[in-house]
């Protein structure tokens, strides 16, 4: 059972914490592209999408606990894009993630669902997407683990960034510093070398890459090369 953890404990002294997006993985090739991550992943990001909250359908909980039971320490980072999202909790927190990540407009009850999640011993994440503004979320972020910021419409790996959604990010920042706050702020879509300094430097402590990592013949030197770029500035 996890206890309530701080942001530094979550973050553990990265820089910034990447978490590839198996989406953007070959299905039948799954085992061989986390492998071609060469461990230089922090955490896998996994997308379950239900064709009816976003236009595509992915994976279900059995992905999760076939990854689980593959690699039993691995930071499980479990996006669910369904709704509602009340229905889906109990199959995805019985098969292993360790941050169960839910979207604030696919709960009836956002409150109910991250205190269901927390008191399960998995972490709570509440995600926005970029049509919603960040301070409806005010109530509920004392309770978050993480905030995921979604940076494309969900749906799809591959999508241009969309800039604006940074200031939601730093408005998160700032919220988080004043009040003390211990949530983590992770970025979602369109991320990769080029834009994740200017992501890490808005206050971002996580960010996921999907295309820009499983798309590359090398994803190891891609994550490489993204915490050089953080690094550098
Ligand atoms: O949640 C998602 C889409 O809904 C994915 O995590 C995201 O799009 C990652 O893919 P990419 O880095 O290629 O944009
Ligand atoms: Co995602």
């Amino acid at each position: 059972m996890a206890g309530p953890l701080q942001l530094k404990e979550l973050k553990n002294g990265r820089e910034i914490i990447i978490a590839p997006s198996l989406l953007s993985a070959d299905i039948l090739n799954m085992e061989r592209h986390i492998g071609e991550l060469k461990g230089e992943a922090d955490w896998l990001h996994v997308d379950i999408m239900d064709g009816h909250f976003v236009p595509n359908l992915s994976y279900g909980p059995a992905l999760v606990s076939a990854l689980r039971k593959r690699y039993p320490q691995v930071f499980l980072d479990v996006h669910i894009m369904v709704e509602p999202a009340e229905d889906f909790l109990d199959m995805f927190l019985s098969a292993g993630a360790t941050l169960l990540t839910v979207h604030l407009e696919a709960a009836k009850h956002i409150h109910r669902v991250l205190q269901k999640i927390k008191d399960s011993g998995v972490m709570a994440g509440v995600s926005i997407n970029p049509g919603t503004a960040a301070e409806p979320l005010l109530p509920v972020l004392h309770m978050a683990d993480l905030v995921l910021v979604m940076s494309v419409n969900p749906g799809y790996g591959g999508q241009s960034f969309i800039a604006e959604t940074i200031d939601k990010v730093r408005w998160l920042s700032k919220v988080r510093s004043e009040r003390g706050w211990g949530y983590l702020i992770e970025m979602d879509g369109g991320v990769g070398p080029k834009n994740v300094a200017e992501i890490a430097a808005a206050g971002c402590d996580a960010v996921v890459a999907g295309s820009a990592v499983f798309g590359q013949p090398e994803p190891s030197e891609v994550i490489k090369e993204m915490r050089r770029s953080v690094q550098r500035g």
